[in-house]
C-alpha cells in the first residue's frame, strides 16, 4: 500500500510523471464537498488530479489510473433517452473498455444499480440478511405505476404495506428524487404521484444513521430524522417534504420534533451489524463509495435499511479526504485490484491514524461535528 506522507511528500511520483486521477462531479457537488482540498491533498502526494471535460474525447484527457466520479446524473438521462447525456456514458465506457488499466470509481453497472429504488431494496433484500443477521429489514415497500385508488389498495395489500407509509419517488438520486409524502388514510392516495415506491413508516424517535462507506473504510454518522407517527390509519392529511429538509445536520424542521415525553435515543446499532452489512453490500454492489440509512424501529431490534447512495456528500465525516486519497493510493499501488480487495476485506481502519495536515484541518467538513450534539462521529475499530 501507497505510504501515507505530509503535504511536502510525493509517494507516487514516478519517472514517468505524476500519477494522473480523473474526477468528474457537477460543479455544485464540487463546491459543497470542497473537492479542491482533495486536489491540494492529492498534489502533496505526488498525484494529478485532473477535471474530465465530458464533451471532450476521453483520449485527449488521458492517461488516467483512477476516476473518481459521480455521473448519476448523466446516466438516468441517459436512460430516459437523452441523446447527450447517452454520448457522454457513451465515451466513458469506450475509454474504460480501450483501458482496462484505468479504475473507474465506481462502475458505471455499479451505480446503476442504485439509480431505482426499488431495484435497490430488492437487491438488499435478495442478501438475505434476516438468515445472517437476524435483525436487518427492509421496510415492507411496493412500486406504484398508477393513480387508480382500487389498484393502489390492492397493491398495498398484497404487499403488506401499513398506514401511514412513505411515497418517494422510483427515481433514486437527483434533485427530484428528493420529493416525498406521508399518507395516511385512503382519501390521502390521491396524492400518490406515480411511479413511486409506498414503504411502511417505521417509528424510530426521529434519529437515523448514515454509513459512509470509503474503500475499506466505513463510518456512521447520526442524523435527525422524522418524528413518530401514531400506526395504522389516522385522519390526517398527507405531509409532503424534502428529505434535504429533514435528514441533514442542520434540520430543524417540525417533522423532526418528537412529542414530549417520545423523545430519546433508542439502542444504539453495533458497530459489528453494520459491518457486517457494509461487507455484504460491497461485495453486492462493488463500489468503494457509497452510503446508506439505518433507523431502529421502535419496539423491536430490527435495523431498518431505507435508502442506499452513490457517492453521497461524507458530511460528518472529518478525514473523508484522507480517506478517499487512501483508497486512490491503494488503487494505484495495486494495479486496481483495491476496490475488489476491499469487497473481500473491509477493513477496520481508523482514520485517526490517518495524517492531519494544515491543509485538512482548514476543510469546512470539520467544524462539522462540534455544531451538532447528534453528530457523533464512531469509526469502526
Ligand atoms: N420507511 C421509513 N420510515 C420512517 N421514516 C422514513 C422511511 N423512509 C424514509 N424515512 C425518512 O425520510 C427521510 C428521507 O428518506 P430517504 O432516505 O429514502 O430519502 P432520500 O432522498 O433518498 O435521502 P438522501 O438524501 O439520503 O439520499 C429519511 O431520512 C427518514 O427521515
Ligand atoms: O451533493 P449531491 O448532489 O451528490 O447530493 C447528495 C447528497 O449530498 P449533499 O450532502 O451534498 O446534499 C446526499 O446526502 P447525504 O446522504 O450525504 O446526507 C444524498 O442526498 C444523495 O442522495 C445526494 O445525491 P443526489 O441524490 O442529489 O444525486
Ligand atoms: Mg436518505
Ligand atoms: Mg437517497
Amino acid at each position: 500500500m501507497g505510504k501515507m506522507q505530509g503535504p511536502s511528500g510525493g509517494s507516487h511520483s514516478s519517472g514517468n510523471g505524476p500519477h494522473r486521477v480523473g474526477y468528474w462531479m457537477s460543479e455544485k457537488k464540487e463546491k459543497r464537498i470542497n473537492f479542491a482540498v482533495f486536489g491540494d491533498l492529492c498534489r502533496a502526494h505526488g498525484i494529478e488530479l485532473v477535471k474530465v471535460d465530458l464533451e471532450k474525447p476521453m483520449e485527449e484527457q488521458g492517461p488516467f489510473q483512477v476516476i473518481v466520479h459521480k455521473l448519476t446524473d448523466p446516466l438516468l438521462e441517459a436512460s430516459q433517452g437523452n441523446q447527450a447525456a447517452r454520448a457522454i456514458v457513451q465515451r466513458f465506457e469506450d475509454f474504460i473498455s480501450r483501458h482496462p488499466e484505468t479504475t473507474l470509481l465506481d462502475p458505471l453497472h455499479s451505480i446503476r444499480l442504485l439509480l431505482n429504488r426499488c431495484h435497490s431494496y430488492q437487491m438488499i433484500q435478495e442478501l438475505d440478511l434476516c438468515q445472517t443477521d437476524g435483525i436487518i429489514n427492509i421496510p415492507p415497500f411496493v412500486e406504484l405505476r398508477t393513480t387508480n385508488r382500487d389498484e393502489i389498495i390492492r397493491r398495498l395489500n398484497n404487499n403488506c404495506i401499513t398506514f401511514p407509509f412513505v411515497c418517494k419517488n422510483v427515481v433514486a438520486h437527483g434533485s427530484n428524487s428528493h420529493e416525498m409524502a406521508i399518507i395516511f388514510n385512503e382519501d390521502g392516495l390521491v396524492d400518490v404521484k406515480p411511479p413511486c415506491v409506498a414503504q411502511s413508516f417505521i417509528n424510530h424517535n426521529a434519529i437515523l444513521y448514515k454509513v459512509f462507506v470509503v474503500g475499506s473504510m466505513f463510518f456512521i454518522v447520526e442524523r435527525p430524522s422524522l418524528k413518530n407517527f401514531s400506526p395504522g390509519k389516522s385522519d390526517r392529511k398527507t405531509i409532503f417534504f424534502n428529505s434535504h429538509d429533514v435528514s441533514k445536520a442542520e434540520s430543524t424542521s417540525h417533522l423532526n420534533e418528537q412529542e414530549p415525553g417520545r423523545a430519546g435515543r433508542l439502542h444504539q446499532p453495533s458497530r459489528q451489524v453494520l459491518k457486517n452489512l457494509v461487507e455484504r453490500l460491497q461485495e453486492k454492489v462493488s463500489m468503494a463509495l457509497f452510503g446508506f440509512d439505518v433507523i431502529m424501529e421502535c419496539g423491536t431490534d430490527r435495523y431498518n435499511v431505507i435508502d442506499i447512495n452513490a457517492f453521497p456528500g461524507y458530511d460528518g465525516v472529518p478525514d473523508f479526504f484522507p480517506a478517499l486519497l487512501r483508497h486512490v493510493e491503494e488503487l494505484l499501488d495495486g494495479g486496481g485490484d483495491a476496490t475488489k480487495k476491499a469487497a473481500k476485506h473491509p477493513s477496520n481502519a481508523v482514520l485517526s491514524s490517518l495524517p492531519q495536515t494544515q491543509t485538512l484541518l482548514k476543510h469546512p467538513m470539520q467544524s462539522f461535528p462540534s455544531k451538532q450534539p447528534w453528530s457523533t462521529l464512531m469509526p469502526i475499530s
